[in-house]
């Protein structure tokens, strides 16, 4: 994997040496802090790029088209919440979506399947384990945004998110967030609605590399992609993790989410 990461800044590795604790204790601190970490350079520039490259054919002729409005719960109605609560206002994403099974040979499919990592986001997580999905398409994807286009206000639906950025646009693309925003106890709507208004003094902006890991607490951080402007397209790796092995989507998620089916 050496030539694919910069394993002496971040030995994953050698996760019985020291330095490889004190980068877990370092990210697990991160974490608890700001409700995120990222590792600049963690992928190898060459590598990225070569990554980047890769998605090119097939994000300009196979990819997903995915525009939705949507409130930022991805939720029709939620419990205990009027139909017309500004915490349920409406917003935009596009982006276009190549799945697992798109990326056969990619780069970010080796180190998805490298157990070290998924041992490692445990730790910083601090979960005893994370399992990689079975699911062909979920596994990993690769969103591109082009101008006019970026992901939108929302709450992930699992409990963190890991990225990796591939490309960066000339303009917009960073990643926008409100860490707490809400709690398991509290789900703080009308913070979630000042916040929708531009009220909220407490949304951090955070310009990543490529090159970079990202990992944050995506259930209660309300988060966004700023929309992205120029010729360049952003492109970011997405890698799913689970606390049980095994875990695919129906076939109607699957639509959902990329607009087509493929059995395990
Ligand atoms: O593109 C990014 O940096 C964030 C991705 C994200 O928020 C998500 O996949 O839920
Ligand atoms: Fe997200």
């Amino acid at each position: 994997m050496n030539h694919l990461l910069d394993l002496d800044t971040y030995p994953i590795d050698r996760p019985d040496s020291p330095e490889y604790a004190a980068l877990v204790a370092n990210c697990r601190a991160r974490l608890a802090a700001d409700g995120m970490f990222d590792l600049p350079g963690f992928m190898r520039a060459e590598v990225t790029k070569a990554a980047a490259e890769a998605t090119k054919p097939a994000m300009a002729t196979a990819s997903f088209r995915h525009a939705r409005k949507h409130n930022i719960y991805f939720r029709d109605t939620v419990e205990g919440l009027a139909e017309d609560h500004p915490a349920l206002a409406k917003v935009e994403t596009v982006n276009h979506t190549l799945t697992a099974d798109q990326l056969v040979g990619n780069p970010v499919i080796d180190l998805y399947e490298w157990p070290p990592f998924a041992r490692f986001l445990a730790e910083t997580m601090g979960k005893d384990a994370l399992y990689r999905m079975d699911d062909p398409m979920a596994r990993v994807n690769v969103q591109a945004s082009r101008a006019g286009e970026a992901l939108n206000w929302h709450f992930d639906r699992s409990e963190f998110t890991t990225t990796i950025l591939l490309q960066s646009p000339e303009q917009g693309g960073e990643l926008e967030y409100r860490s707490n925003l809400r709690s398991a106890e509290d789900p703080n709507y009308d913070g979630v609605a000042a916040l929708l208004r531009g009220e909220d003094p407490d949304v951090k902006k955070v310009k990543l590399h490529p090159g970079a890991l990202n990992v944050f607490r995506g259930v209660n951080t309300l988060h966004r992609v700023v929309q992205v402007q120029g010729p360049t397209e952003r492109i970011v790796a997405i890698f799913a993790f689970f606390d049980r092995p095994g875990v695919i989507m129906t076939a109607k998620e699957q639509i959902g989410f990329y607009g087509r089916a493929v059995a395990a």
